[in-house]
């Protein structure tokens, strides 16, 4: 990628951008007008003055404005609710990922605060073993602290002290890694009942013993076992089952959610994100008859359709349903997937479900037809507000599709629907249904390339926020950047448990420099875009931002390290908004206006939203380190991976801690060593071919970049050669996630593949030797360019 422009810091007080101006939509009109024709903006951030003016209207005291409406309306509910009440901030005890049940992130503690803050240090560590994403929020309840980690492991230790108190490590099939998208990640565990659930990357669920870590049941919850399904989600105990979705719809997965019984393990339902091929007979419910209605007949039924949920379920103790988000379609282009038209209902949707009987009670769809990976898997919010005087129990979901959407959590009832981001691909909402009204114009790429806002890596993703009920607002990280996406014609023939996507992505910070890479036809049609004038213009990056969900507006806001620098957020009571970043600082800032109050290095990648919990009195932060997820093997070069690799850690910390020891820098970049000379036979066309096949099945992975988290392919050793049938037919290196592809791929493929890395090392090496000679460093910006995401 081109780090140019978007990888430095702009801390409060500290850089060139003011602190809390958050440049939003630099050198635009501002206030929702547009910039280009169909880029529907979001309206204008509040200036500066006005993010300064009134401390007390952002943050009533309590008592006052809405948290006084927010202990009525928490008592109002105990009497209306069937359930428990929804509980709202975290206390001594951090009792699920998201904190609380309403899983605001938000921790009603005190002890740590703006006065104090500068005092906080290193408590105690832990090395999880391992070197990829970490996306989990640890679970403290009865003083442990239970970690959730790569491919399933769970680990326990005391939550004061740090003493490891037991480790598990599922035995998981790698072979399933070769349809997770991004990365064998895991996004937390569930405690309840002296039980520890999580979900092995596999598709088992663990129940594991509390106390011990031992299992006491383990439950295959894959319906499909020919097919790419995954998991990376958390589980949610709702009752007396244990709900978890799956991954996959990038290969060739039919989405669901299967609840289980959590004393025996036992399946109690499923319940299926999309239809099944009418051919096989009728649907499971007759929700999917209804959805059926919007799906081609001749669909694409054999990719499976997608909707993978494969992360946000929240179950909501008030109005006890199961609040699911939806994942995207497959293929991604409705036009190839559902030819006739549709909705594609229940893509893209957040639907609740009844945890008895597995039936859906209300759906809202957030992206009809969905084109662009715009998955509404991202993490929801449960909280109570006044909307037009009214008191409302309400989600708070920010998809990826770039609006901010309020719903009434016991109808699905659209209260409001803001843009936070660029958006193109819709021009609005239909009066009564808010139905999304598409932009075909802009955003359909079946007929050529297009660029889309924002991007398939979401205006927001799986890196959670959290909501303040003290302030009312909403902090969270917003990527505003959008994406060529293109589709190579023609039908592509299904292939079982690889990538059915077809589609191609380049994001749009790299989109000006790319564009000169492709075809030449393809480079002009790109260039004619409205949205390429765009995208050159203001290419686009995130930010931490303050948000009020109610108007979308952007009450302060602060640029990240870089597009990819999106960490998850943790908010407290005392006025203070925790974020890790990718060059490895734990930031905390002043929860008014985002200056910095704290700052402390780390030297390890952060993307995990950080916790906090109090034992005997003493107040702990705590945060999983590590890079990964989607697009993990593109490391940004600014990212503490880039200089200090990438080795897991659990990083806890307190007030009068002391300095966090920082991981060794890596050794400097090496020249590439010289390829083996390539096989009798292998020309140009068969380097090509492997070319090709390369792009269309290892690249996701294999991102042949300096530092890259898969290995670099352009600097195979001698015995990596040797051995390279072995590994890509055999799974040689199967224990180390790298999956075999003798389904996939016949011995000339792998051999073609072979040719063209080999051809690529060689150039590599006479490229990295002249920069050697030129006294310049090896490496240099890298573009992102996914052939799928
Ligand atoms: O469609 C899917 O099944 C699926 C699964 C996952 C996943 O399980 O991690 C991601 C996505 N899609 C996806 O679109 C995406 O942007 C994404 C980011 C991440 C991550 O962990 O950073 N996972 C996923
Ligand atoms: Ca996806």
């Amino acid at each position: 990628m081109t780090d140019g422009g978007f990888d430095k810091l702009s801390p409060n007080g500290e850089g060139q951008d003011s602190p809390s101006s958050p440049l939003l939509f630099r050198g635009g009109a501002g206030g929702g007008g547009d910039l280009t024709p169909g880029i529907h903006h979001p309206p204008a951030p509040s200036s500066e003055e006005e993010g300064e003016k009134g401390p007390s209207s952002v943050r009533p005291e309590p008592g006052e404005g809405r948290w006084r409406n927010l202990v009525v309306l928490a008592t109002a509910s105990l009497t209306l609710a069937a359930a428990a009440p929804l509980t709202q901030g975290a206390g001594a005890e951090w009792i699920e990922p998201g904190g609380d049940t309403g899983k605001t992130h938000w921790s009603t503690l005190t002890g740590i605060n703006a006065a104090n803050v500068a005092r906080l240090g290193l408590a105690w560590e832990a090395d999880l073993g391992t070197a990829r994403g970490q996306e989990a929020s640890p679970v403290m309840v009865g003083g442990v602290l239970y970690v959730a980690g790569n491919a399933g492991r769970a680990y326990a230790y005391d939550a004061a002290s740090g003493r490891e108190l037991w480790r598990f490590e599922p035995e998981v099939d790698m072979q399933r890694n070769r349809t997770a998208c991004c990365d064998m990640v895991n996004r937390g565990l569930a405690v309840a009942n002296g039980r520890v659930f999580i979900a092995a990357l596999d598709g088992w669920m663990y129940a594991l013993d509390a106390r011990t870590g031992t299992v006491v049941w383990k439950t295959d919850f894959i319906e499909d076992r020919k097919r790419g399904d995954n998991s990376t989600g958390a589980p949610e105990v709702a009752g007396d089952v244990v709900v978890i979705g799956m991954g996959g719809a990038e290969y060739d997965v039919r989405g669901y959610v299967t609840a289980m019984d959590i004393r025996t393990g036992a399946i109690r339902w499923r319940w299926h994100v999309v239809p099944r091929d009418p051919a096989l007979g009728p649907q499971e419910t007759p929700e999917l008859e209804a959805a059926l209605k919007t799906w081609d007949p001749k669909s694409r039924w054999d990719v499976g359709g997608g909707g993978a949920p494969w992360d946000a379920i929240n179950y909501d103790p008030e109005t006890g349903y199961v609040l699911v988000g939806t994942g995207n379609g497959g293929p991604y282009a409705r036009s190839k997937r559902s030819p006739a038209g549709g909705d594609n209902l229940y893509l893209g949707s957040l639907v609740a479900l009844d945890p008895r009987t597995g039936r859906m009670a209300w759906h809202y769809q957030e992206t009809p037809e969905d084109n662009w990976d715009f998955t509404s898997t991202q993490p929801m919010i449960l909280t109570h507000m006044v909307v037009d005087g009214q008191d409302r129990g309400v989600i708070l979901h920010a998809p990826k599709n770039g609006f901010l959407y309020v719903l009434d959590r016991k109808t699905g009832q659209v209260l409001r629907a803001n843009a936070i981001a660029r958006v193109n691909w819709a021009k609005g909402f239909e009066p009564g249904t808010m139905k999304p009204i598409l932009n075909r114009e802009a955003a359909d790429y079946t007929d050529g390339p297009k660029i889309v806002f924002p991007s398939t890596v979401g205006a927001r993703n799986w890196f959670p926020a959290a909501y303040s009920p003290q302030t009312g607002l909403y902090y969270g990280s917003v990527a505003d950047i959008g994406n060529l996406i293109f589709m190579t014609p023609g039908a592509k023939p299904y292939r079982a448990r690889a990538l059915n996507n077809d589609a191609a992505l380049i994001f749009t910070p790299d989109v000006a420099a790319a564009v000169e890479t492709l075809p030449p036809p393809m480079a002009q049609a790109v260039k004619a875009l409205p949205a390429f004038a765009e995208a050159k213009a203001n290419p686009g990056k995130s930010q931490l931002r303050a948000i009020d969900p109610l108007t979308g507006q952007t009450v302060w806001a602060v640029d990240s390290e870089g597009w990819q620098d999106r960490g998850g957020v943790l908010a407290t009571a005392s006025g203070l908004i925790v974020q890790g970043t990718l060059s490895g600082k734990l930031v905390v800032r002043d929860a008014r206006n985002g200056k910095v109050l704290k700052s402390i290095e780390t030297g390890s990648p952060i993307m995990a939203a950080p916790i906090t919990y109090t034992v005997r009195g003493v107040q702990y932060i705590a945060v999983q380190a590590g890079w990964g997820g989607g697009g993990w093997a593109f490391t940004p070069r600014y990212s503490a991976a880039y200089a200090r690799g990438n080795q897991n850690r659990l990083l806890v910390f307190r007030l009068d801690g002391r300095r966090v020891p920082l991981p060794p820098l890596l050794p400097p970049l090496e020249v590439a060593p010289p390829p083996p000379a390539q096989a009798a036979g292998v020309t140009a066309e068969t380097i090509a071919r492997g070319q090709g096949l390369f792009f269309a099945n290892c690249a996701i992975c294999h991102a042949n970049i300096h530092r890259s988290m898969a290995p670099d392919l352009r600097r195979m050793q001698p015995g990596t050669h040797e051995a390279f049938r072995q590994i890509v037919l055999e799974g040689a290196l199967l224990p180390a996630g790298m999956p075999r592809w003798d389904d996939v791929l016949s011995v000339g493929d792998a051999d073609a593949i072979h040719a063209y890395l080999i051809d690529l090392q060689g150039k590599t090496r006479v490229d990295e030797l002249a920069k050697q000679k030129a006294g310049k460093p090896l490496d240099g910006p890298s573009l992102t360019i996914l052939s799928n995401y």
